[in-house]
């Protein structure tokens, strides 16, 4: 299929940052696009939801937090070949319960300066570069 032809998958995506400044992330399933790699946790904003909406569904189903405060942190759009998303991603500086990996994924929280050293999709590049950079 062509670009031009190509339909962008929209996914929200939600950086979950403690008191301490660390990070959760989640090991996804060997058989999901872009298998086993570890990702922020999220998925595909549904028809007439906003993407906060989606970030906050899709936290509860996946690692059984309620969002209580969320900021947009940047949108990167990424061609995978067989698959191109846009992940809008928010920073979730507030939320209640404790997470944990409610469909049997691994997780963990993860100092920042330790986030480099796991292996993300292509297109978190990005996000990983502007959560270690100096003064973010
Ligand atoms: N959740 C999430 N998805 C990401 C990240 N980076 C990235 O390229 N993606 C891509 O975004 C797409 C959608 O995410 P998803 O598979 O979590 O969607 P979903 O939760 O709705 O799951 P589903 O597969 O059950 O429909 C996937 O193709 C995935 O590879 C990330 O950090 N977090
Ligand atoms: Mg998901």
């Amino acid at each position: 299929m062509n670009t031009e032809t190509k339909k962008t998958v929209l996914v929200a995506v939600g950086v979950i940052e403690n008191a301490t400044g660390d990070i959760f992330i989640c090991r996804r399933g060997a058989s999901q696009h872009q298998a086993n790699k570890w990702e922020f946790p999220g998925g595909k904003v549904e028809a007439g939801e906003t993407v906060e909406q989606a970030l906050t569904r899709e936290l509860a189903e996946e690692v059984g937090i309620t969002v209580e405060r969320c900021q947009p942190l940047m949108q990167l759009e990424h061609d995978y070949g067989d698959k191109q998303v846009k992940l809008a991603i928010h920073k979730v500086t507030a939320f209640s319960g404790e997470p944990r990996g409610l469909e049997g994924q691994p997780s963990r929280w993860v100092p920042v300066s330790k986030l480099a050293q796991y292996d993300f999709p292509e297109a978190n590049g990005p996000i990983v570069e502007k959560l270690t950079a100096p003064g973010a």
